[in-house]
């Protein structure tokens, strides 16, 4: 299995305030699925951000696909942000569209002629069983359908890796199941999943899902201690 992502001791700042994230290396590898966990203002949604090039980390270096993010030229953006799903909480879909069409959105942004959107659409819609809502705008959805469409909408242009910042926050235990569940079947078809939550019970229904648990801007390894202590110096 290849790295698909990298990160070398990230540190991120926000204005003149403390690090969010401190000295976080890690290596995601394709294929594989990663729960993110840690406290409330741990720092996941920003780790999340730098993962899809919504934010430049303030130091360290972000291997993503074999190239360095941070270096990227602007006009290369698009097409990496392309290569990678989005999923929130809060589901973020476009009011005045149906959920077809929210669906269809990444597909027409990126220039596919409308021959070619039909078909895709209708199989998403399907897959997150939403095919009689297909027309029904997103006020008139549940919580619980209209993450369904933002999934559908976040994988329709095939990523490679799908990023998803808690995205069973707003949806009831049942539903919660449901969305891992098109998760962990997107996940065996290939696609790298990183899903930040702070829902315990989900992170039990993964049992092969690897965790990433962060403490106040710093990663832990899996035994809880910190992977990169801070450094002390000589006294
Ligand atoms: N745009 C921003 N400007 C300034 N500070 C920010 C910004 N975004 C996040 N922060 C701060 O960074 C810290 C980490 O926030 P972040 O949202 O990454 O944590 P989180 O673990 O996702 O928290 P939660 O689980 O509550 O969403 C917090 O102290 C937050 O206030």
């Amino acid at each position: 299995m290849a790295n698909i992502v990298q990160f070398e001791n990230i540190g991120l700042r926000y204005g003149t305030g403390a690090e969010t994230l401190t000295d976080v290396s890690f290596t995601l590898r394709s294929g594989q699925f990663y729960f993110v966990t840690g406290a409330s203002g741990a720092g996941k949604t920003s780790l999340l951000k730098l993962l899809y090039l919504a934010q430049r980390p303030t130091r360290g270096v972000i291997r993503l696909f074999g190239e360095d993010a941070v270096l990227l030229p602007r006009d290369r953006l698009p097409g990496f942000r392309r290569r990678i799903g989005v999923v929130f909480q809060d589901f973020r879909l476009v009011p005045h569209l149906s959920a077809r069409d929210n669906i269809a959105l990444p597909l027409r942004v990126a220039g596919v002629p409308e021959v070619d959107i039909e078909q895709p659409v209708q199989e998403m819609l399907a897959w997150v069983g939403l095919a009689e809502r297909a027309q029904a705008r997103p006020a008139t959805l549940s919580g619980g359908e209209q993450q369904r469409v933002a999934i559908a909408r976040a994988v329709i242009g095939r990523p490679e890796i799908l990023v998803a910042d808690e995205p069973t926050g707003n949806v009831d235990p049942d539903m919660a199941e449901r969305l891992l569940h098109l998760f962990d079947s997107l996940n065996k078809l290939g696609t790298t999943v990183v899903v930040a939550t702070h829902d315990f019970h989900l992170l039990n229904r993964i049992p092969h899902a690897q965790m990433m648990r962060l403490d106040h801007g710093r990663l832990l390894d899996p035994t809880g201690s910190l992977r990169h202590p801070p450094h002390r110096p000589e006294s």
